[in-house]
């Protein structure tokens, strides 16, 4: 057992956004690098990614048909065929008054203007010897062309600086032939949950232990967000203990969060260790969330999050998302605005972020809580299925079904 500490003093108060700011401002420039676009999946672009090439890249055929001249069609016409044009070839000019066999996405010939698609033919569809010739029976309504460069033109920017490069994104970047991307490198993140109490996942608690979680949901959440990163049990309360751990905590890692250890215990191992070596520790006006801790060490930025886990959640939604989407380049998502389906009292003075569950009903999207119990800060089983946290000002007291809210978003 470790002897408890002086208890600590509150350094500061702030509101939620105060205290956002303020993370958000250690955070350092992101860090652009070049690398083959496979890699790059899940990554942030560091610059716009321009076309160097136009798309398609002829005038091509939107079917499988006959290339013809608008000029020589009716219905009823008979017209030669000359020729086929497969994918991949570059085919002749087309004769007035004569057809060529077409795929979808080979380059129209010279002269034609419009694809008669099989079915309006007398030619059977699929794989059928070239006909000599061919008779139109409907005339199409459409030319049933795509014009070069009707999809992106050379130059044009196909995705923008601070996109994510999900599988769409990285698609269409394939798509135009460009292999290699800047991307910002990835966010390297330490998870470090603290507490006498806990239990590694997959073994026994003993006496007055209880399975970690926190460990799991940081690494969860930072993870889903893009950034390696890494676990760490502490399981003691012990700050020089946790000192002479520090620099192989720091190493190799730009974003240090603790979890555990913050508030007003006799036994708060992260803030009597970090507290004297310049981490600022205070309170903010939040529920839950309300002790916090935020400063730097050695560089790199370093978060105490309260050990409750909806606190501990609610805390990295709330500000170390923000410091990584920063640090990462990519642009911040806003709340998503929702109805209320369920109203709830609640005492004025802190903001509330409620667990809430989101589905769309008639055209609207809906909050309910999440279970009735609400936003008490130990409720980690009820994590399971939480779209959201539906933000509640501080001053209100209570809200009605019906309501519009802001709702902080689980990536
Ligand atoms: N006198 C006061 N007491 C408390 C205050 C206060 O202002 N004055 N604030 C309360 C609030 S609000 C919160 S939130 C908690 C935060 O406490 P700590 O950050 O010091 O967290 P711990 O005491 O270490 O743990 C709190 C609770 O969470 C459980 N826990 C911690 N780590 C994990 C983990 N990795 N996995 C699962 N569960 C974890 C821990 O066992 C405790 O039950 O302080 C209030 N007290
Ligand atoms: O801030 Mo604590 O997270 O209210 O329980």
């Amino acid at each position: 057992m470790v002897q408890p500490h002086p208890a600590p003093q509150t350094a500061w108060q702030r509101t939620p956004a105060e205290h956002t700011a303020a993370v958000r401002a250690l955070a350092p420039e992101p860090r652009p690098e070049r690398i083959p676009l496979p890699e790059a999946t899940g990554r942030i672009l560091a610059r716009d990614v321009a076309s160097p090439r136009e798309l398609p890249l002829w005038d091509c055929s939107a079917m499988d048909g006959f290339a013809a001249r608008r000029a020589d069609l009716a219905e009823g016409v008979v017209l030669p065929v000359r020729g086929d044009v497969p994918a991949g070839v570059a085919p002749g000019p087309l004769e007035p008054g004569t057809a060529m066999r077409i795929m979808t996405g080979s380059p129209v010939p010279q002269g034609a203007d419009t694809v008669v698609p099989v079915e309006l033919t007398d030619i059977p569809r699929g794989p059928v010897p070239l006909p000599q010739e061919v008779r139109v029976d409907e005339l199409p309504a459409g030319d049933n062309t795509r014009a070069a460069g009707s999809d992106v033109t050379t130059g044009q920017v196909v995705a923008e600086a601070g996109t994510v490069l999900d599988a769409l994104t990285l698609g269409a970047v394939a798509a135009v032939g460009v292999a290699e991307v800047e991307a910002t490198r990835p966010v390297r993140v330490r998870a470090v949950a603290t507490g006498d109490e806990l239990a590694p996942l997959g073994t026994e608690p003993g006496p007055g232990q209880l399975p970690d979680c926190n460990s799991w949901l940081v690494h969860g959440l930072a993870t889903a967000l893009g950034h390696p990163t890494e676990r760490v049990l502490l399981d003691h309360d012990d700050p020089e203990e946790l000192g002479r751990r520090l620099p192989e905590l720091t190493a190799d890692t730009d974003l240090l969060v603790f979890t555990g250890g913050v508030s007003a215990g006799a036994f708060e191992v992260v803030r009597q260790c970090l507290e004297p070596r310049g981490i600022e520790f205070g309170q903010v006006s939040m529920q839950p969330g309300k002790p916090q801790g935020v400063g730097q060490l050695d560089g790199v930025t370093v978060l105490c999050l309260p050990g409750n886990p909806v606190s501990a959640v609610v805390s990295f939604l709330a500000f170390a998302r923000p410091w990584l989407d920063a640090a990462s380049g990519r642009e911040a998502p806003g709340p998503v605005t929702a109805v209320l389906g369920d109203g709830w009292a609640k005492k004025p003075g802190r903001t509330q972020y409620m667990p809430v569950t989101l589905s769309p009903e008639e055209g609207r999207l809906v909050a309910r809580r999440r279970s009735a119990e609400g936003s008490l800060s130990h409720l980690a089983s009820r994590l399971a299925g939480v779209d959201g946290f539906a933000i509640v000002p501080a001053a209100a007291e209570g809200v009605q079904e019906g309501d519009l809210v802001e709702v902080m978003m689980v990536p």
